[in-house]
């Protein structure tokens, strides 16, 4: 321990959705705020990112929009009321929300409108096929078998892979939520991942437009607290190494300065703790950096653009079918509909995983060229050439070194015993077997709604509980950090017979 570093009992590393909900639950429930949250950037929210977009000049004005997460992802469920945290989150400070109807879309191709009867029929096709999936999913579980690509279970349920449309169907159906191919996830997980949205919850997607942000929700009952009953905390402050031991961890900030604590709770990006950017101290245990390196960080990007004119129709959305490449700008979205923000002339489009690493890779210039050139074939070259583009933006968030994606999915290689080595605290092992200083939580280290803003929510409340345990009532005797998922960790499975 550093003499000159200031202590504190806890550092709560990252002010999005899971560092804001631990501190405001430690607060609010526990009279506890003896802790610091430490934010890399300027702002809170982390991930949940409004920002003003479009010019005041223009007949379409300014507005604000969300960069990051935009939709409140299964709302009530009518049956049984459960309800999404996020929702009642939502409802508390009134937030403005809209239902996104998808199936409220015209086709287009590359060269004007496509056969809505093709479309309609692949999307029922799709429709039948992943009710199937979810079953076989489920079949799977109860008999203990393995398991397997979500592009078997598609196969399995009926879903084959034929011309541009099925494939633009697929892309709008799967990739659009997962932010990853069905090749490249997990049959299971994501029928599991799926049933605790959108079964548990509801299937219903309401879209935020509140000039507010989304960020409100996690902000707004973290300030709502006493002065007196918040911890501190420090923005613009990037860590760029953590020490970890049984008695206690130890951060540096990019400005040399050191501060140590009894517990942390890093809360940074699974894209982050994948790349080099943080040094840990002693080094991640081989088990920690596995289970860190097979989950899977995707980028889903939003591409806005503003006209002078609105040229496309009042429906939601608009379903482009490309003839060459599958997920080439599939999904555009009306922002100037009612209920969102008519009169804005507002459009976005968006691409996912290597295609928003393309993107990214590109000027903003070359970008818009592309989305020209694919709206002149969906709309007419003469529609298009007739309005000007008012304003024009995409984040970068595979290359911010604060988040290096957007978030998680579960490939199909990844058993879930992983998952637990993924959340699990450091030290973990041996000796210091739940008694952990480092815990981590977010998004990823949920099992049940890894990528929603619900599974950064739930993981940030479970942190905290085991941090109100060891900080306030179990004096951080052995264990005191409690549930199973701190248990012991998985050091790699048998295989069986080996090949000599
Ligand atoms: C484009 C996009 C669309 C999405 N759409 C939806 C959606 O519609 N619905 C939904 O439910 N979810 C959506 N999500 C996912 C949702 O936003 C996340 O699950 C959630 O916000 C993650 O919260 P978190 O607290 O786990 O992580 P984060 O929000 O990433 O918080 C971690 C914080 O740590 C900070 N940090 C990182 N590194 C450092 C460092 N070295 N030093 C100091 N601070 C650091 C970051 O700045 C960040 O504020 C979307 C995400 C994105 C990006």
């Amino acid at each position: 321990q550093n003499s000159n570093a200031t202590h504190v009992p806890l550092l709560i590393l990252g002010g999005g959705m899971a560092g804001l909900r631990a501190a405001t639950l430690l607060s609010s429930s526990h009279n506890f705020s003896s802790y610091t949250l430490i934010e890399g950037s300027p702002r809170l929210g982390g991930r949940m990112h409004a920002t003003t977009f479009g010019s005041p000049t223009s007949p379409g004005g300014e507005h604000v929009v969300e960069l990051g997460a935009n939709w409140v992802q299964g709302l009530t469920n009518p049956d049984t009321g459960t309800t999404n945290p996020v929702w009642t989150l939502a409802q508390a400070v009134n937030l403005s929300t809209t239902y996104s109807d998808y199936t409220d879309f015209l086709p287009y191709s590359s060269n004007g409108t496509l056969n809505a009867d093709e479309v309609n029929n692949a999307m029922d096709a799709f429709s039948d096929a992943f009710d199937t999936y979810l079953s076989l999913a489920g079949e799977r579980q109860a008999g203990g078998l393995h398991d397997m690509t979500a592009r078997t279970g598609l196969r399995m349920g009926g879903w084959g892979e034929r011309g541009f449309v099925q494939r633009a169907v697929e892309y709008w159906n799967f990739d659009m939520e997962y932010a990853m191919s069905p090749d490249e996830s997990s049959w299971v997980q994501v029928a599991n991942n799926n049933n605790f949205t959108f079964n548990d919850f509801s299937d219903e997607n309401n879209l935020v437009v509140d000039p507010r942000g989304f960020s409100t929700i996690a902000t707004s009952p973290f300030y709502a607290l006493p002065a007196s009953q918040r911890g501190e905390v420090r923005l613009n402050s990037t860590v760029t190494s953590i020490g970890y031991s049984s008695t206690g961890v130890n951060i540096t900030l990019s400005s040399g300065e050191m501060l140590t604590a009894d517990y942390a709770l890093c809360t940074f990006s699974l894209g982050v703790l994948q790349s080099p950017r943080i040094t840990f101290t002693p080094p991640l245990p081989s088990w920690k950096q596995e289970a860190l390196s097979g989950f899977a960080m995707s980028t889903y990007t939003k591409i806005f653009l503003q006209f002078s004119d609105k040229f496309w129709p009042d429906t939601q959305f608009q379903l482009y079918a490309d003839p060459h490449s599958r997920g080439r700008y599939t999904q555009w979205q009306s922002l100037d509909a009612p209920g969102f923000l008519p009169g804005s002339k507002i459009l976005f489009t968006t691409v996912t995983a290597q295609d928003s690493i393309r993107v990214e890779s590109m000027s903003d210039s070359a970008v818009l060229a592309e989305l020209l050139q694919v709206l002149s074939g969906m709309y007419g070259p003469s529609v298009v050439s007739a309005v000007n583009v008012t304003d024009f933006y995409f984040p970068r968030w595979h290359a911010n070194p604060l988040f290096r994606g957007t978030y998680s999915n579960w490939p199909a290689a990844f058993h879930p015993a992983e998952l637990d080595n993924l959340r699990a605290p450091l030290p973990g092992t041996g000796a210091g077997l739940g008694q952990g200083r480092l815990l981590f939580a977010g998004e990823a280290t949920s099992f049940e709604y890894f990528g929603f803003l619900q599974g950064a929510y739930t993981e940030g409340e479970r942190a905290a509980r085991a941090l109100a345990n060891c900080l306030l009532y179990k004096g951080g005797q052995a264990g005191c950090l409690g549930e199973v998922w701190w248990g012991e960790v998985l050091e790699g499975e048998g295989v069986g017979e080996t090949y000599v």
